[in-house]
């Protein structure tokens, strides 16, 4: 398994044309991630599906996107948190964002097209196409990575076929204002993730920063063909603590146009304890609970960290049953 390490985070190649179930380089890709994962909740992920003239068109669908006029953008609201679009605000200046939600099922363009005629009433087909496109390669990667997961452990090739059926995907585009001369750099603060993953892909500036287990704080590399894997909250509740969620920022530090895009894994049923990960050493830890109710409820219960909703931490809300 050709594996490298960039910067302390491991990078599995899913390019590898022997990444297949029970190669000997899928085992080894398993135990890399599962390490990776239980060390400090993420990974690289190397492809070149993602072609550098889909990410390019991406890119520049994006800035079209986010230069309509607010009122237009405005009007993208979800009953869902995080779903919707987030403006400039006084707590994050420098961050703007939208998601395209696959409300139950998989990736599909009719769900890119609700999204695109709400943007541009007179449709948008090449939008559609295109995102419709990435999403669907993102969301292979999220599959081989929960398959390589579940292999990682020794589970039943049926619990990932039955987490894969009950994920519902978000794909958010991500933009931030360069900081004027006083403003502060800081683009997100740091936060976990409600979802499974969060696969980020950036543009060519640089602006992630992911905490280690050992407190610091590193770039996350912005090479077209890395993906970055994040663990967020629900991942660690499945894996009962064996992962945790992986801390991560966003710092504009060059005076360039930083975006990027990112594709979260929610569950449209219960996000539950794998019940396999429950033994001596691993007491059960959590309940099971609505993926979006918990969505809703970090919403309700903000931690001292200013910001958008995404900033709440998972622990004070995921109720401890070791009674
Ligand atoms: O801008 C990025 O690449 C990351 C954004 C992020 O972490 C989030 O919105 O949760
Ligand atoms: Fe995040």
């Amino acid at each position: 398994m050709s594996s490298l390490i960039v910067s302390q985070i491991p990078v599995i190649n899913f390019s590898d044309e022997n990444l297949k179930p029970s190669t000997e380089t899928w085992f080894s890709a398993s135990q890399i991630m599962r390490s990776a994962l239980e060390a400090n909740g993420c990974f690289y992920a190397m492809s070149n599906k993602v072609s550098a003239e889909l990410h390019n068109s991406v890119l520049a669908l994006m800035e079209e996107l986010f230069d309509l006029p607010l009122e237009t953008k405005r009007q993208k609201t979800s009953d869902k948190p995080l779903h919707g679009y987030y403006e400039q605000s006084p707590l994050a200046p420098l961050y703007e964002s939208v998601g395209i939600d696959f409300d139950v099922g998989p990736v599909n363009k009719e769900a890119v097209q609700k999204f695109a005629n709400i943007m541009w009433p007179t449709g948008y087909n090449q939008f559609c196409e295109t995102m419709n496109q990435y999403a669907k390669l993102l969301e292979e990667m999220d599959q081989t990575a929960k398959r390589l997961l579940f292999d990682a452990y020794g589970l039943d090739k049926r619990h990932c076929d039955s987490l894969l059926e009950s994920t519902s995907y978000m794909l958010r585009s991500f933009k931030y204002h360069i900081p004027q001369n006083n403003e502060s750099n800081c683009g997100l603060h740091d936060h976990t993730d409600a979802s499974y993953f969060t696969i980020l892909h950036q543009n060519n500036v640089r602006g992630v920063q992911v905490k280690l287990r050992s407190g610091e704080w590193i770039d996350v590399d912005p090479l077209p063909s890395l993906f970055l894997f994040v663990a967020g909250d629900a991942l660690k509740v499945w894996s009962n603590d064996r992962i945790q969620a992986c801390e991560h920022k966003v710092i504009i530090k060059e005076k360039m146009k930083r975006r990027s895009m990112g594709l979260f894994s929610f569950n449209n049923k219960m996000v539950q304890i794998q019940e396999e990960l429950i033994d001596e050493d691993h007491p059960k830890r959590y309940k099971s609970f609505d993926h979006y109710e918990y969505l809703r409820f970090r919403e309700k219960f903000p931690t001292e960290a200013p910001g958008p909703p995404v900033f709440f931490r998972c622990d004070v809300i995921m109720q401890d049953e070791r009674t």
